[in-house]
């Protein structure tokens, strides 16, 4: 294919290059062309199974919104929104645009950022690698043949693996890069495989645009109950948005990227990305089976060469492996890619600390203060540097995706949770009985999790009998059928109850300093729900 089967030329888009152009190739070709480009190997079961190179995660601190009338004010600089100047910016494509020029093979993917007309991106992938161009035709939402044949494309993203920029003159931190500009509607990629970068700069753009059209956008998964009722499960990654989601009595909307409108919940999204490492068929059947499907893209999982068997606990090259494929491949996805507005709000977090309860029920007020707090471990490897778990705030479950204020984002949950009265629960994913840095202890066991999650989501938690939390003031249940009490007691489960005593302290403290940032932003209904202030009250 050439150029011209794009129905909407490069060279329309400023672009010129003499490379053949692959223009939006369906999955088997593009799986044939990364195998025979030596980009990636086939499993036994005929998944594609690709390695990242040296980036295994997302390279934080090598990404910049660049800074313009756009994005002076409404953009929260710090230290994860940092900035590029304009002048370094144009620099940048130039030499983005330069290098283009005299590749030999270039692809082209024609996407939607968003399942919604009404919401959507029309987003161009340029890749160098095959398998880059096949990771986005999975991810994100894939047009039909009429739409395609009318595609012109708002975004655009350049992945140049090859690329290696320079900080001097690109005023960037190291030779790799990610920039995204809101006003040239581009994101620049260079030097790093790693293909995450790609989903979450869409992600990126549909959070900074999208509340202007009044759609909250969530770094959060969601599905619908045999009822018809809807949850979402917020979290930071690894905190098992994508793992809990996939559920066989529910109906998946999505596993990572949603927006709530006034009418609906819809994912931004066509494909899932689940973390791969200790995968089991008991744990998490529906996401084992598609790793043996064709179509399936595999990232950094260890193969035997001889037999194309995976072995899904070797974390020698990564802890973050990841699985990429079409959201069909799960048996129950929703078809609209939508639901109703939730009646549960999830909030999950992996507690490396081992004093959150397995499961809290929220006020409001609370569910506003944990929103804008987001505590979560960090687990080793979806971020570059993070080694093992790392106790975390990121604000609104995603801060490194957020461009604007949080307060943005709490103001639009505010409203929504007030307007639907949708029930709020906390949801300790993480370690429980001490520390997870201490010896011999583990992570909630899922099943645990499931059950708990089922019994909230069906509405027989709310029969149990709870109490209060001593620290962080909300309701834990004391007794749950199905489920091992002592995990409900979080201070119970330490052998040392003085100890969890004074890490939950510890904890409390570390609550209240983040919290400081947000104090002239929230209600004081919010204040005093606030760890340590809800129990002396
Ligand atoms: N109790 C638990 N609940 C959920 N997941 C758990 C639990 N214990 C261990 N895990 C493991 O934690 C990981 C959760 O990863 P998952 O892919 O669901 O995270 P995520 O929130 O979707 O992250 P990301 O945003 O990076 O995609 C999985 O590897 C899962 O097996
Ligand atoms: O983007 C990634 O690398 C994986 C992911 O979903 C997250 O970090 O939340
Ligand atoms: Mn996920």
């Amino acid at each position: 294919m050439t150029a011209a089967s794009l129905s909407f030329p490069l060279e329309n888009q400023g672009i010129t290059t003499s490379a053949t152009i692959f223009a939006n190739l369906g999955t088997a070709p593009l799986v044939e062309h990364a195998l025979q480009r030596g980009e990636g190997q086939l499993t036994k079961d005929g998944a594609l199974l690709v390695d990242t190179g040296k980036f295994t995660g997302r390279s934080v601190k090598d990404k910049f919104i660049v800074r313009d009338a756009a994005t002076e004010s409404t953009v929260n600089w710090g230290k994860i929104n940092q900035s590029m100047a304009v002048e370094h910016w144009a620099n940048l494509k130039a030499d983005f645009l330069e290098a283009l020029k005299d590749q030999d093979e270039l692809y082209v993917a024609d996407l939607f950022g968003g399942s919604q007309p009404e919401y959507r991106l029309n987003v161009r992938v340029i890749t160098q690698k095959a398998w880059h161009s096949l990771f986005v035709r999975t991810l994100f939402v894939r047009p039909t043949a009429e739409e395609l044949a009318a595609f012109a494309p708002e975004y655009t993203i350049i992945n140049l693996p090859s690329f290696k920029a320079n900080p001097e003159r690109h005023g960037c931190r190291s030779d790799t890069v990610i920039a995204v500009n809101f006003t040239e509607k581009m994101i620049l990629i260079g030097n790093t495989e790693y293909s995450g970068e790609m989903k979450k700069g869409v992600f990126g753009l549909l959070n900074f645009l999208l509340p202007a059209q009044g759609v909250m956008p969530m770094h959060c998964s969601a599905n619908i109950g045999a009822d018809g009722t809807s949850a979402i499960f917020f979290g930071l990654s690894g905190t098992g948005k994508t793992t809990l989601s996939a559920d066989a009595s529910r109906t998946l909307i999505g596993d990572d990227e949603h927006g709530w409108s006034d009418t609906a919940v819809f994912n931004f999204e066509g494909g899932c990305y689940a973390k791969m490492i200790n995968l089991s068929a008991e744990g998490e059947p529906e996401i084992y089976a598609t790793t043996k499907m064709f179509g399936t893209i595999l990232e950094n999982v260890a193969m035997d060469p001889e037999t194309r068997e995976l072995d899904f606990t070797d974390a020698s090259k990564t802890e973050n492996t990841r699985g990429a494929y079409p959201i069909e491949f799960i048996p129950n996805t929703s078809e609209k890619n939508l639901g109703p507005p939730p009646s549960n709000i999830i909030l999950l977090t992996a507690d490396a600390f081992g004093v959150l309860p397995p499961i809290a029920r929220l006020t409001p007020e609370q569910a506003m203060y944990h929103f804008l707090s987001g505590y979560t471990a960090k687990v080793a490897g979806t971020e570059i540097g993070v080694t093992e778990p790392e106790a975390t705030f990121s604000t609104c479950f995603g801060a490194a995706f957020m461009p604007r204020h949080p307060s943005v984002y709490g103001n639009l949950l505010k409203e929504r949770i007030a307007k639907g009265g949708a029930q709020c629960w906390l949801v300790n994913t993480g370690w429980s009985g001490g520390k997870a840095t201490q010896p011999g202890i583990k992570r909630m066991p899922i099943k645990a999790t499931r059950a708990l999650l089922n019994a909230a989501l069906d509405g027989s938690l709310n029969d149990v009998e709870f109490r209060k939390d001593p620290n962080f003031g909300f309701e834990v249940p004391t007794a749950v059928p199905g489920v091992d009490s002592k995990l409900l007691d979080a201070r119970g489960s330490w052998a040392d109850q003085e100890e969890y005593d004074r890490t939950a302290l510890d904890l409390v403290k570390a609550f209240v300093e983040n919290f400081a940032q947000f104090e002239e932003h929230v209600d004081a209904a919010v204040l005093e729900s606030a760890p340590g202030v809800a129990v002396a009250a």
